[in-house]
């Protein structure tokens, strides 16, 4: 019940719409059983005077009805996934970067594509039917009612026990089957994307067949949690028509003992035609509700730093780390920096080294501000990092990875990304610094020269070279370079580290193990033990 009233309350002003296209979807239910009620009755009373207008008149009310019922209610599902959508795309950038370091991104992609998906056809396409159901079933209940008030009584349990009893019964299995099915997608997309993602190294190590054998188990036992679900709701499709045959046997010996109107009896087989519908909506109804409990508890997850700073600075001129302690918040015992104190004036190009897994990364995550310090402060400008405000200081900063992060789009709007301002001329000549020039220029669409992921064009020590000239197109006053070369050659490695020195003016932070990396820092740190020494 709380899911479904966060559900609806999240849906804000669709839930109007979906209201219409219910009450489309009732007047239209009503009048096509009223126009079979009106043919019967005139049937068997004076065939002559059939009132053809008025059955034409109310058959295309019944239809336009329906249509906007159907109209409406796919109108609210595309509007729901796009809301949906949003709504998590827009978590996912406040939880960015601390909370997602280290999510498997199948889980997202699970979250993004199926579970709101599940959540569409819960929210349009099984909320409906159920409200429909319901209030079609009590306006035939009164009819019959006033028909005879034994009819009333036999229609009642009758669509109680097809709506509601049969339906509850058979949620309680599906469940388990949504869920089993829901864990076994994960798995399989989790077993995919790493089949994608290693395939260099599955062929390396000659694991393809491993790792296909483990794709076709899973691929398996989801076949048979799906047939099992199938089975099921083939079983309560059979109870529920053994249901309708007892109904109608018993309506048509009341009718007959009562002497009720044999309308009634002819019109009652068609009433059904709602209830019917719910008999398969259990397993959308416990597949909606888990996929809107995964969703909601993206929702629910707080951002590792809060945003209240209301500093503004237009550069960062000094940094200082004073008696910082920091362990991460999944493993909050284990301290991975103690005490560090660290100061980085303007302009200064500072080396951290250290063993694997030292912290070298968590020092720069802490001046990014991708978390906190347990204790001890984080200054930049004399200000604590957390007085000032989240966009500006992450505006002031460069990053680059060792695995550069290409968009599916032009090489243009790699570089750029949203600033359409900077002029081509001024690309070319961040293109020279790195020399991409000739290369880009050699290629038959230059700047407009699609890549992605899977399609790169360029060679990863170029990948890595446009994203250096994208930090360099950014004016910033900090640029973090976190293992910048460690996957190039010495060429590649030259290129990167002459740009940062001759064309980077701003301070520079670089994390590396290469001793050759270090040769442009001013001063290089060692990181041992959760304390930073001079190396
Ligand atoms: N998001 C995280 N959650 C929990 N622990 C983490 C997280 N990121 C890093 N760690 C742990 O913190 C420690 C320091 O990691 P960090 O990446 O800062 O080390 P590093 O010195 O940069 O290592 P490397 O040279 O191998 O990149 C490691 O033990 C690592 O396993």
């Amino acid at each position: 019940m709380k899911l479904l009233s966060r559900l609806l309350k999240n849906a804000g002003s669709l839930n109007f719409i979906l209201g219409a296209s219910i009450l489309a979807g009732i007047v239209a239910t009503l009048l096509q059983v009223s126009i079979i009620g009106l043919g019967f009755v005139t049937f068997m009373t004076r065939l002559a005077d059939f009132p053809w207008a008025l059955l034409l008149v109310l058959a295309i009310c019944a239809g336009i009805f329906r249509f906007e019922e159907q109209y409406l209610g796919h109108l609210v599902a595309f509007k729901i996934l796009s809301k949906f959508r949003n709504l998590t795309y827009q978590k996912i950038m406040k939880l960015a970067p601390a909370k997602l370091d280290g999510q498997h991104s199948s889980d997202l992609l699970k979250l993004l594509v199926q579970d709101i998906e599940q959540i569409e056809i819960f929210y349009a396409h099984t909320l409906s039917p159920i409200v429909i159901a319901i209030i079609v079933s009590i306006i035939q209940v009164i009819g019959f009612w006033i028909v005879k008030p034994s009819l009333g009584v036999v229609a009642l349990i009758a669509y109680l026990v097809m709506g509601m009893v049969l339906p509850l019964i058979s949620s309680r299995t599906m469940k388990k089957s949504a869920s089993e099915l829901s864990q076994s997608e994960l798995t399989n997309q989790r077993l995919m994307s790493e089949m994608v993602n290693g395939k260099f190294e599955l062929q390396q190590y000659q694991a393809v067949n491993k790792q296909t054998d483990k794709i076709n188990a899973a691929t398996a036992d989801y076949w048979q949690i799906n047939q099992t679900k199938v089975a099921k709701q083939e079983r309560q499709g059979i109870l529920m028509q053994l249901v309708l045959v007892v109904s109608l046997l018993v309506f048509l010996l009341v009718a007959l003992k009562t002497s009720s109107s044999f309308v009634a009896v002819l019109v009652f087989p068609f009433t059904f035609s709602r209830v019917l519908a719910l008999a398969s909506l259990p397993g959308s109804l416990s597949g909606g509700l888990l996929a809107a409990k995964n969703l909601f508890g993206l929702f629910d997850e707080q951002p590792e730093v809060t945003d209240q700073g209301e500093h503004q600075i237009s550069e960062i001129n000094q940094i200082d780390l004073h008696d910082t302690t920091f362990a991460y918040p999944s493993r909050p015992t284990d301290e991975v920096l103690s005490h560090v104190n660290l100061k980085i004036q303007q302009t200064e190009r500072i080396g951290l080294i250290g063993k694997s897994g030292e912290g070298k990364s968590t020092i720069v995550k802490l001046i990014m501000r991708w978390y906190e310090a347990q204790s001890g402060t984080v200054q930049l400008n004399d200000i604590n990092n957390e007085e000032i405000a989240l966009n500006n200081q992450r505006s002031l900063i460069n990053y680059v990875s060792q695995n550069a992060q290409i968009f599916a789009t032009t090489i243009r709007e790699n570089l750029v990304l949203r600033d359409n301002e900077i002029q081509d001329d001024r690309i070319w000549n961040v293109l020279k610094w790195v020399h991409l020039d000739e290369i880009i220029r050699n290629l038959p669409d230059q700047l407009d020269t699609e890549i992605s992921d899977s399609k790169r064009t360029l060679s990863a020590g170029e990948i890595q070279r446009l994203e250096l000239a994208r930090a360099l197109l950014n004016p910033s006053s900090l640029l973090v370079l976190d293992e910048p070369t460690s996957n190039l050659d010495v060429l590649n490695e030259a290129i990167i580290l002459n740009a940062v020195k001759q064309y980077y003016h701003g301070t520079v932070v670089i994390v590396t193990h290469r001793m050759s990396t270090l040769a442009i820092c001013d001063r290089v740190l060692r990181l041992n033990q959760g304390q930073l020494e001079p190396a």
